[in-house]
């Protein structure tokens, strides 16, 4: 039978990355994307400015929305202090189950807890399954028309604290104008655009990071 996109992804990272170390599996999945077949990552322009704000922050906990192949889970994971937790939401069982080899190809699933649902159905039940208080990061990217209406169940179930930081991939490409219009305009946030390009191509797209205020 034909093999998927992720699991050509995943064959590219067991072929051309290390065991263990995570630098190489970003690498092989961007030269893969880059220079193979186009795939929805973060990609390495992007995952540069999320690096950044991940090593700003040096969160203790943090909730991704939209694993996809793990790409931003590895990146955001091998930047996170020992006995930080990432919970990361997949919707896709078949983009999990990649995910979760790409993890453990990086050695990094002692900080990862991969979760398999819907973002509205697990966003409520975060505390008392995973014993989470507050998240000091949130990384939007899942279905863009989820960011606004999860943005404010987040808010509601108090898993926000002063100085959280939401950051959310495509504001501009595929575009979340709901989203952006309602966190600049916020005065709960003080938001933040970080020009860049889509993924592995010179049309603009962007990160938007927003610090809630509490
Ligand atoms: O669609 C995108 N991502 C979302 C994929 C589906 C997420 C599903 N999902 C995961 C967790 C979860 C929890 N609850 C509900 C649903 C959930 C995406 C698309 C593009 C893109 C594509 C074509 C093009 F021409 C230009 C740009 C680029 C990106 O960077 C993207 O991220
Ligand atoms: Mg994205």
């Amino acid at each position: 039978t034909q093999s998927t996109r992720p699991q050509r992804l995943l064959s590219a990272v067991q072929k051309n990355a290390t065991r263990g170390d995570p630098r190489s599996v970003v690498q092989a999945i961007d030269q893969f994307c880059r220079h193979k077949e186009w795939a929805m990552n973060v990609g390495d322009e992007k995952g540069c400015i999320l690096d950044s704000v991940v090593s700003e922050i040096n969160p203790a906990t943090v909730l991704e929305l939209g694993t996809y192949c793990g790409y931003s889970t590895v990146r955001i994971a091998s930047l996170l202090p020992p006995h930080a937790k990432l919970i990361t939401l997949e919707f896709n069982p078949n983009y999990a189950s990649i995910a979760r080899q790409v993890i453990a190809w990086a050695g990094l699933e002692d900080k990862v807890q991969l979760v398999e649902g819907a973002s509205g159905d697990w966003i409520p039940k975060m505390k008392e399954q995973f014993g989470v208080k507050t998240f000091d990061l949130v990384f939007l990217d899942h279905w863009k028309d989820r960011y606004l209406p999860d943005t404010k169940l987040i808010e509601e179930c108090g898993l926000l604290t002063k100085g959280s930081v939401l950051l959310a991939d495509n504001v501009i490409c595929p575009g979340t104008p709901d989203y952006l219009e309602y966190i600049r305009s916020s005065p709960q946030y003080e938001s933040q655009y970080f020009k860049s390009h889509l993924e592995y191509t010179k049309v603009e797209d962007g990160l938007e990071k927003s610090v809630f205020l509490g």
